[in-house]
């Protein structure tokens, strides 16, 4: 399936944050033209007020019958924004929300159980065309529902379908949430390298290279991880001595981030309450 129809039938954004606008860059790069999209954001940045001179519709009627209608407000402006896109058919349309917590049973509630609805949660690799977002429809969401958000969120990376919404909170600790666990290593290390005597910027550009080249060599390798890790590791040399740290079973890395998804997935079931 082609993007055709977002140009032949519009899109609509509602809320065009962080997430939003780093979605809506990849759309355009992949072909939708900024005349389709129609955006309801209370401020809209410079890029949109610019991509509105080149036919985006920004805060103005919106089309009656779009292909997609994608909720991107945070999960506890939800309420208050839908009221804005009430006039949109909900036969014709599928509605995407991407917000943390927020379940398919609130939309139904408020949208009827005959909207197709697709519950996502993406990540802010998407900017850079390099995010992963896991994806699961209600009920009337068809095969051609699924598919369309699918290839809409493949333009910013790639996609994941759960077999069902309840494995939603833990995706969101795990990818949605999970970039922040990196940014935050990344400027752990760099720290960690200006305390052993290092100027703050070559501690910095090491620790990003690092984090990004292993990134990209975890994807691309054939071996796990862990097979990756032994590759870096001699017997009793320098990395062995870290691990010793990192790897120990009560202080180390692993309890630390259990506790850390655990308090992440936690709150995604309280913003669903
Ligand atoms: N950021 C992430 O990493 C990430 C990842 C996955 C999912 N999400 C989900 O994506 C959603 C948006 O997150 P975000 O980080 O992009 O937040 P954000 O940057 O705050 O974006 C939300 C946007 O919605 C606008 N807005 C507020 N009230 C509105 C209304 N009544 N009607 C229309 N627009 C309204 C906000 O404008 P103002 O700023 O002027 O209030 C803002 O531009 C959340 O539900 C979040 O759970 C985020
Ligand atoms: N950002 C959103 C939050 O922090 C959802 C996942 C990433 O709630």
């Amino acid at each position: 399936m082609s993007l055709d129809i977002i140009n032949q039938r519009g899109l609509v954004l509602l809320g065009c944050g962080k997430m939003g606008s780093a979605m809506l860059e990849g759309w355009l790069a992949r072909g939708v033209a900024p005349s389709s999209v129609s955006i309801i954001d209370p401020y809209p940045s410079a890029r949109l007020e610019s991509l509105a001179e080149q036919g985006l519709q920004l805060n103005a009627a919106l089309p009656d019958n779009p292909a997609i209608c994608i909720l991107a407000v945070k999960p506890q402006m939800m309420q208050d924004a839908l009221p804005q896109i009430s006039d949109i058919a909900r036969g014709g349309t599928i509605f995407l929300s991407i917000a943390a917590g927020t379940s398919i049973g609130y939309f139904e509630s408020v949208l009827g159980r005959k909207a197709a609805i697709v519950r996502a949660m993406p990540n802010t690799p998407a900017a850079v065309g390099r995010g992963i977002t896991a994806i699961v429809g209600n009920g009337a969401a068809g095969a051609d529902a699924l598919d369309l958000a699918d290839e809409l969120l493949q333009a910013v990376g790639q996609t994941v379908r759960l077999q069902g919404e309840d494995q939603m909170d833990a995706v969101t600790a795990v990818s949605g949430s999970g970039p922040a666990y990196v940014f935050h290593m990344i400027e752990a290390l760099a720290a960690a390298g200006v305390a052993e005597g290092l100027p703050a910027d070559l501690a910095m550009q090491l620790a990003k290279a690092t984090v990004g080249g292993a990134g990209a060599l975890a994807e691309e390798a054939t071996e796990m991880p862990d097979a990756l890790r032994v590759n870096v590791t001699s017997k009793g040399g320098t990395t062995a001595a870290a691990l010793d740290v990192l790897m120990n079973d009560a202080t180390g890395l692993a309890p630390l981030m259990r506790r850390a998804v655990k308090a992440a997935a936690d709150r995604s079931r309280e913003l669903g309450e």
